[in-house]
């Protein structure tokens, strides 16, 4: 089965704060995009990726995806107004029968095995979503002021999603809708089942600035072995 990952990179990161968007900081010595650019290289050795970035850096887009060890098996395209019109840029460079992967570049900790089992199941299933369990108490504004609910239904959604490339680019053929914060949401608009699979709990998005601290500790303990 052929595989393409649509790797988002087109955000400018305001939460972060940076310069720079947070997609292109470096986390010892090297930037976030180039760790997630090669777990996906990793993962599969005929997977191909499109990098979806911000028209103003695509230069330096270039320069990373360079520095990969298999450049030829990216390509590159440019970003939308919201990360939902970004994944449809990328969309529509994938014209095969697939598993198509969507994964923000700003979760650089993903392992080559989360992919490979995102891909299995989506085979299988038709789609695959990885989720964490929430580990604090959870509680909901109502206007009766705030209610616990419990903590054992609620998942954390994280990226890569995977899907079968007929269903994800119909799915992105409907209008934008403010609820379109993942691709999950947008397939199960269709009235398809979303099916999840155990996620990771590194895989965290990077968002703001303590999570590069973060970063850098997993990916030092990585490097020794830990
Ligand atoms: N128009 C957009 C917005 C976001 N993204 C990408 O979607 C991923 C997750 O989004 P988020 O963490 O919200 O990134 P930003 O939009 O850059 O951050 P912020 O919301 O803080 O501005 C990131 O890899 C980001 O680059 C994108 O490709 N195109
Ligand atoms: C897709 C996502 O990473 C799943 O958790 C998340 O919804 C992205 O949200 P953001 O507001 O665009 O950062």
């Amino acid at each position: 089965m052929e595989k393409y990952a649509v790797v988002v990179a087109g955000g400018s990161g305001l939460r972060m704060g940076t310069p720079v968007p947070k997609q292109f900081l470096e986390i010892r010595e090297r930037p976030v995009l180039w760790y997630t650019l090669n777990a996906f290289l990793d993962a599969f050795s005929d997977l191909q990726i499109i990098l979806v970035l911000p028209e103003q850096h695509l230069e330096t887009g270039k320069r990373i995806l360079r520095s990969t060890y298999d450049p030829d098996r990216i390509w590159m395209t440019v970003g939308g107004e919201t990360r939902f019109h970004s994944v449809r840029n990328g969309l529509q460079h994938i014209h095969k029968h697939s598993i198509v992967f969507v994964h923000d570049g700003v979760r650089c900790l993903l392992t080559p095995d989360l992919v490979r089992r995102c891909y299995a199941a989506a085979v299988d299933k038709g789609n695959a979503i990885p989720a964490i369990a929430a580990v604090d108490t959870i509680r909901i504004d109502t206007i009766n002021g705030s209610e616990q609910i419990d903590r054992n239904k609620v998942k954390i959604i994280q990226t890569p999603q995977a899907f079968f490339s007929e269903l994800i680019k119909s799915a992105f053929e409907q209008d934008f809708h403010e609820s379109f914060t993942d691709e999950a949401s947008v397939v199960e608009r269709l009235g398809v089942k979303i099916h999840l699979i155990e996620g990771e709990s590194s895989n965290i998005k990077i968002t703001r600035p303590l999570d590069l601290l973060i970063a850098e500790k997993v990916l030092e303990e990585r490097e020794m072995g830990l």
